[in-house]
C-alpha cells in the first residue's frame, strides 16, 4: 500500500448531521467464508468492502467459490463443506488476523495444501495460537520460525473432533476451531473463561448449523457443535461496525458543539464495552430505534459534546471493546482526572503493538500516561496540546485515533500514514468531512 501522510487541524465547528459506517468487519469476513461452504447462493447485502474482507473474498475464490457483486449485493454461489479446491497459488491475506486465524480453522479440516501470508505486520502476528490447537485434529502445519507467516497447511479430511479450553481470550482462536469443527466426526468443544464476540456461532445457525451454548462460572461459555455439517445458503445483512462507528462519535464527543446521528449500528453485547465506558465517563450518548436485522440488534447511536472524566475499565471488559482501546485512550487524554484501562495484554498483538503505540500517539501531543504490567494509566488534560507526529505501524486503528486527536487538540497532528484505513473503513475521510471536519488533503 503507498504511504499517505495527512496533517490534521482542530475542526472549526461541531460535527453535526447523520451518517453510516461501513459494515462490520467481523460479520463480514464471516459470512463469506461461511456461503463459501454452504449448499446454494447466498446474497449479503451491506458487506464491508475494505481491504480485509477483499482478501478474504479472493481467498474464498481461490478456493472455488464463486463470488460476484452487483451493485452493493454480494452474491456467493458455496461449494459446500469438505469440498474447497486445493487453491494453484499463495493465498494472500494482506493485514487481517481474522481472515488468516478463521481460514486455518477451515483449511485444516480440507484435504488439500494452501500456503498463506500476508503483509509486514501480519507476518509478524503470532499464528500458534490457532496452528498449536489445529494440529490436534490431524492437520499438519509449517510456519516461520515463531509461529509467524507465510504459513502452510496440509489439511486432513479425516478430522478428529477438538476440545479445547482457550487460554487468551479470542474470538478468532474460537472461530478457527468451531470452523475446524464443521468437517470433523464428532463433537467440537471450546470453552472460553470470558465471552468473546459470538458471531460465528450465530451465524452457523443463520446457515442452519446447531450450535449447543452453556454459560460458564463467572462470564464463561461452552460452544459445541457436531460434525460433519451441512451448511444451507441463507442471506446475510451486515449491520454498520460498532468498532468503526467510536471514531466519530468520539470525535463528537471531543469537539464541542457536536451533535451527530450515527444510524444502523451493530449493538452485539459482546461489541459494546465502549459504549459502557464512555457513558461512565458521562459521554452524552443515547441509543435510539432499537431493532433486529439480520439476527443482529442494532440501533442508532444519538451522541452530543461533552465533557469526560476519568474511568477505570475491569479487565473483563476487554474482549467486548478490544479495538477500541486507542480510540478510547484519546478520549480519555481529553478527560478530567486519571483514567485506568486494565488488562490490556492482547493489544501487544494487533496490527501493531497497540499498547505501546497509543502510548506514542498520547505522549507525543503533549497528553501523560504510565504503563503499569498490562494496565495503561492515563492523566486527563482536557485539552492535549496536539502538535505530535504519530507513527501508525500499518495500523488503521491507530491512524483513525491519531486523525481524531488532531480534530480535537490545540495544535495540528501529523499522522505518517493513513492509507491502512482502507483494510477496514472505506471513506472514513469523506465521512468526518461529511459531519463537517474539514480534514484537508
Ligand atoms: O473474531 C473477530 O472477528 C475479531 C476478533 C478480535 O481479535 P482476537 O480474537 O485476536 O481478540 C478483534 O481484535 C478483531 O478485530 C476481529
Ligand atoms: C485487530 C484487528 O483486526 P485483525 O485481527 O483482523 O487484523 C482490528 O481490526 O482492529
Amino acid at each position: 500500500m503507498q504511504a499517505k501522510s495527512l496533517t490534521v487541524s482542530a475542526s472549526l465547528k461541531g460535527l453535526s448531521g447523520r451518517t453510516r459506517v461501513p459494515g462490520d468487519k467481523s460479520i463480514s469476513h464471516r459470512s463469506l467464508m461461511l456461503a463459501a461452504l454452504a449448499h446454494g447462493r447466498t446474497h449479503v447485502y451491506g458487506l464491508l468492502e475494505g481491504e480485509d474482507v477483499l482478501r478474504t473474498a479472493d481467498a474464498m475464490r481461490a478456493l472455488g467459490a464463486t463470488i460476484t457483486q452487483k451493485d452493493d449485493v454480494w452474491v456467493i454461489d458455496g461449494r459446500g463443506v469438505g469440498e474447497l479446491q486445493e487453491p494453484s497459488d499463495v493465498l494472500d491475506m494482506g493485514n487481517s488476523g481474522t481472515a488468516a486465524r478463521l481460514l486455518s480453522g477451515i483449511l485444516s479440516t480440507h484435504s488439500i495444501y494452501t500456503v498463506m501470508t500476508g503483509d509486514a505486520s501480519l507476518r509478524s502476528r503470532p499464528m500458534r495460537r490457532v496452528m498449536d490447537p489445529l494440529s490436534g485434529n490431524g492437520a499438519q502445519f509449517w510456519a516461520r520460525e515463531g509461529g509467524r507467516l507465510p504459513l502452510s497447511i496440509r489439511g486432513t479430511a479425516e478430522a478428529k473432533p477438538l476440545e479445547y479450553r482457550l487460554p487468551i481470550a479470542s474470538a478468532q482462536v474460537k472461530s478457527a476451531i468451531l470452523l475446524a469443527g464443521l468437517n470433523a466426526h464428532g463433537v467440537t468443544v471450546v470453552e472460553e473463561p470470558i465471552a468473546t464476540r459470538d458471531h460465528t456461532e450465530n451465524m452457523f445457525r443463520h446457515f442452519g448449523v446447531s450450535v449447543d451454548v452453556s454459560e460458564l462460572e463467572g462470564n464463561g461459555r461452552r460452544i459445541a457443535l457436531k460434525g460433519p455439517a451441512r451448511l444451507t445458503a441463507r442471506d446475510v445483512i451486515v449491520p454498520g461496525d460498532p468498532s468503526s462507528s467510536a471514531f466519530p462519535l468520539v470525535a463528537a464527543l471531543l469537539i464541542p458543539g457536536s451533535d451527530v446521528l450515527i444510524e444502523n449500528v451493530g449493538l452485539n453485547p459482546l461489541r459494546t464495552g465502549l459504549f459502557t465506558s464512555l457513558k461512565e465517563m458521562g459521554a452524552d450518548l443515547t441509543i435510539e430505534n432499537e431493532r433486529i436485522e439480520g439476527g443482529e440488534p442494532v440501533g442508532d447511536l444519538h451522541v452530543r459534546a461533552s465533557q469526560l472524566k476519568g474511568v477505570d475499565v475491569p479487565p473483563e471488559r476487554a474482549p467486548s471493546m478490544i479495538d477500541e482501546y486507542p480510540i478510547l485512550a484519546v478520549a480519555c487524554a481529553f478527560a478530567q482526572g486519571q483514567s485506568r484501562l486494565r488488562g490490556l495484554e492482547e493489544l501487544r498483538v494487533k496490527e501493531s503493538d497497540r499498547l505501546a503505540a497509543t502510548v506514542a500517539l498520547l505522549e507525543a501531543n503533549g497528553a501523560s500516561t504510565t504503563v503499569e504490567g498490562d494496565d495503561l494509566i492515563i492523566h486527563g488534560f482536557q485539552t492535549p496540546l496536539g502538535g505530535g507526529e504519530v507513527k501508525t505501524h500499518m495500523d488503521h486503528r491507530l491512524a483513525m485515533s491519531a486523525i481524531v486527536m488532531g480534530l480535537a487538540a490545540q495544535k495540528p497532528v501529523s499522522v505518517d500514514d493513513t492509507a491502512f484505513i482502507e483494510t477496514s473503513f472505506p471513506g472514513f475521510v469523506d465521512l468526518m468531512n461529511g459531519l463537517g471536519a474539514g480534514i484537508q488533503g
